[in-house]
């Protein structure tokens, strides 16, 4: 039996840091909960100059990182670097060596995780990555383990502690996109290239492993659906207000007919659901089970101490399964190796939504008219329109809410209606969750 287990960390900037503090302000607790003591060994950044706020025993902390792959005390290698190449590498390299890996690397497990799931699988090493999707949210264990009994129907979630931060102070305080996201960067919540945040791709980096976890399927990201918050505007944050509904960054899978819907992009909820009710960095992730019901998880998506916490909630699980000799079988994959089944994802033209659709256009008789013919030779039928005060001859917007929907229909309506002549610029398009009134 293992009298201690050592970790190494490769990556000492907002989560390596916090991961370090949590090792070493609870190493008691840490101790009580898996028998013996956990011990931090090694830590590599190529920065090895800037002050943490931490003390740590001289020669901890090195430039290397072979010095932690190397070292035969580490048992558990900690990649927090992000990025792609050289953080593959690493971790491979440390699966070949039989060390047991932790990362929250989602850029990394959403485009070459089938490759590490089975470079680890057939090592019979552990690699444990809670914190990449949704920080200090237990999203992983919940969908591998806490909900295992169930067919996963949905997942709904905000899943980008950044975008979230950015709608909530844009929505509460009126404050302008480049202003917060600034604050966010400064605060450790963006990724290294924040595009990545407002774009929507980190989400779906985060929704595909979720797809992956919940139905046992290789996800391509190239499927899902992308979009992110950079286009929205004040006005249409404002109509949002107006309808009861509030503007959130989602990302939704939902099980269809044998295929998976999965999409993320701005989506207006009602302001009453819970949804609605979640703010700044906080995300929450909505999981609905054929057996269980509803779930929904909430807490800090991003930050150095929340995502601390997930990496080191692997570092346990995995140092348990080194005393007891069962390394092996955290599941990096919820599904056994063999079981997984590739699933179609359903192309964004076949989904059905309600849709939030903004014209600016000049103000003219007969406008109104056109653009809801057009509408209606698509098939798509309006539930309500919006033009506030005449100004003829004037650019003002027009707003129209429709029914159920299909997008291929919505989407040619929307070309033909950008060509017509009143308008003024591109429509708007947000896709609606809720009841259909
Ligand atoms: N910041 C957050 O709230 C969250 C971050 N993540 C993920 O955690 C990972 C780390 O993110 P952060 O800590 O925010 O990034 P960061 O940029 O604050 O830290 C990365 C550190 O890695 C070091 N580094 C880069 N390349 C290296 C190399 N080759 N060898 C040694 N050190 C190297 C950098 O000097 C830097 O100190 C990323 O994969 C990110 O997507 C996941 C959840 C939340
Ligand atoms: N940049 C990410 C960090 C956590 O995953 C976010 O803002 O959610
Ligand atoms: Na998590």
């Amino acid at each position: 039996m293992k009298s201690r287990v050592g970790v190494g960390i490769v990556g000492f900037g907002t989560v390596g840091t916090g991961v370090a503090r949590i090792l070493l302000d609870n190493a008691g607790l840490i101790r009580r909960r898996v028998g013996v003591p956990v011990e931090l060994i090694r830590i590599a950044d190529l920065d090895v100059a800037r002050d943490r706020g931490l003390s740590l025993p001289a020669g901890m902390l090195t430039q290397d990182s072979r010095q932690v792959l190397d070292d035969p005390d580490v048992d558990i290698v900690v990649e927090l670097i992000g990025g792609y190449e050289v953080a593959k590498h690493l971790i491979l390299e440390a699966i070949a060596k039989g060390k047991q890996v932790v990362t929250a690397n989602k850029a990394l497990l959403a485009v070459h995780g089938e490759e590490l799931y089975q470079a680890a699988s057939r090592q019979k090493v552990d690699l444990a990555f809670e914190a990449s999707v949704g920080g200090g949210i237990p999203i992983i264990r919940a969908l591998t383990e806490g909900l295992a009994a169930n067919r996963i129907l949905s997942i709904y979630g905000i899943i980008n502690g950044t975008s979230n931060y950015i709608l909530t102070r844009m929505t509460q305080e009126g404050l302008a996109f480049e202003e917060v996201l600034e604050e966010s960067k400064r605060a450790g919540y963006a990724e290294a290239d924040p595009t990545f945040d407002v774009e929507g791709i980190d989400s779906v980096h985060k929704l595909a492993i979720m797809v992956s976890l919940a139905y046992g399927t290789p996800v391509d990201v190239k499927d899902i659906y992308t979009e992110g918050i950079t286009k929205l505007t004040p006005l249409d944050i404002a109509y949002a207000k107006e309808f009861g509904y509030v503007i959130k960054l989602l990302g939704i899978a939902k099980l269809m007919e044998g295929e998976i819907e999965a999409r993320v992009h701005p989506t207006m909820i009602p302001v009453s659901s819970p949804i609605a009710q979640v703010h700044g960095v906080y995300n929450a992730i909505q999981v609905v089970g054929d057996a269980v019901g509803d779930v929904m998880l909430h807490g800090q998506g991003a930050g150095s101490m929340p995502t601390g916490s997930a990496v080191v909630s692997d570092i346990l699980s995995i140092a348990r399964n080194l005393v007891t000799g069962g390394v092996g079988r955290v599941p990096a994959a919820s599904f056994q190796p063999d079981q997984r089944r590739p699933l179609r994802v359903r192309p964004m033209a076949d989904i059905e939504s309600l849709y939030y659709l903004r014209f600016m256009v000049v103000d003219r008789p007969g406008v109104l008219s056109q653009i809801a013919g057009v509408l209606g030779q698509h098939g798509i039928s309006i539930s309500s329109v919006l033009q506030q005060g005449r100004k003829e001859g004037q650019t003002v917007p027009v707003v129209i809410r429709t029914h159920q929907a299909a997008e291929r229909s919505v989407q040619t309506a929307l070309r033909k209606i950008g060509r017509m002549s009143f308008v003024s610029e591109p429509p708007m398009l947000i896709r609606v969750e809720g009841p259909d009134e």
